[in-house]
């Protein structure tokens, strides 16, 4: 069976505060985008996992698709699989990829051996793989609080409107970003802030990541007011970084100061 896994955008991303079992608290908006990697699992005599496309740091038994595996195989008599992903998101750019990888495994596995899981079980699988697997379980627009894995309603409908994802060959680990991280509780929630429309977002909608990442990489920040001079509505660094996009009213003609970097362009 195949699959497509998806990435994620931030609309805003506060950090609220830190928690007793040394993660954070934070308010944001995962948005699904639809730049994606490959995976097929096909029955086999023994359980493999190969990867092509983009190198995936660290050992290949260590995979996110292979930990979503393992974790299934423990409690449902899973028989042994071929596993393979052609990895095509950018790693360490803030886009949620290897998440979203873990996240459509447990789909994927769920539907081509009929295990029967709800989405409520598989989200409670995926919290056990990442903060921000549980996402892409139901894959549409989400208000996340606490470690980003608790799910609430929120009006935000940016279908019609086109993204530019730009990320700068530059990966940030995501404990790295929050290494540099102060917390603080909003004075005002995001979700109050994100149902205004999308033009009163450039001075309310904020990344708590952008503070200490744009002083240390600058490249960043030129990117965001690129991404603005272009003509973007709405322009921010997704999650931890490094990618940064703009949101578009209509199709972009990619601009040439981005073709240094990886560039996807996609209606959201
Ligand atoms: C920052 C966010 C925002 O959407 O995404 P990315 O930009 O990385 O995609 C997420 O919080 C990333 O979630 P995820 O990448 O799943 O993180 P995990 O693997 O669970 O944790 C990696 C490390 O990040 C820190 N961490 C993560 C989530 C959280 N709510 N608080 C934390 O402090 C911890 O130091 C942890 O050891
Ligand atoms: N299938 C996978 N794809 C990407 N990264 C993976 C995968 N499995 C494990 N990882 C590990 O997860 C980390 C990056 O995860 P990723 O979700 O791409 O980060 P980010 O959300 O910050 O962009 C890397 O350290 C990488 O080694």
């Amino acid at each position: 069976m195949l699959t497509f896994p998806a990435s994620k955008i931030n609309l805003g991303l506060r950090i609220t505060n830190k928690r007793p079992d040394g993660f954070h608290n934070l308010q944001s908006c995962f948005y699904p985008v639809a730049w994606g990697d490959i995976l097929e699992v096909i029955p086999a005599a023994e359980f493999t996992f190969t990867s092509s496309g983009l190198s995936i740091p660290g050992n290949p038994a260590q995979n996110l698709c292979v930990k979503a595996y393992d974790l299934l195989k423990a409690d449902f008599d899973l028989p042994p699989v071929k596993m393979h992903l052609h990895k095509i998101v950018p790693i360490g750019a803030g886009l949620g990829g290897g998440s979203a990888d873990a996240a459509f495994t447990l789909k994927l596995l769920n539907d081509q051996f009929s295990i029967g899981l709800t989405n409520a079980r598989l989200e409670e699988y995926a919290r056990l793989l990442g903060s921000d697997c549980a996402f892409f379980i139901q894959n549409r627009p989400l208000y996340c609080t606490e470690k980003g894995d608790v799910f609430s309603e929120i009006a935000v409908d940016l279908r019609g409107y086109h993204i530019l994802l730009v990320y700068p060959n530059l990966a940030i680990s995501t404990a790295e970003a929050y290494g540099g991280i102060r917390p603080r509780q909003p004075t005002i929630p995001l979700c109050d802030q994100l149902v205004a429309p999308i033009d009163k977002w450039r001075t309310t909608i904020h990344n708590d990541f952008e503070d200490s990442l744009f002083p240390k990489y600058p490249i960043l920040n030129q990117l965001k007011e690129q991404l603005y001079d272009s003509g973007a509505v709405y322009a921010s660094m997704s999650g931890s970084g490094s990618t940064v996009y703009g949101i578009f009213n209509a199709p972009v003609i990619i601009p040439n100061q981005f073709s240094a970097h990886r560039v996807w362009e996609g209606k959201l």
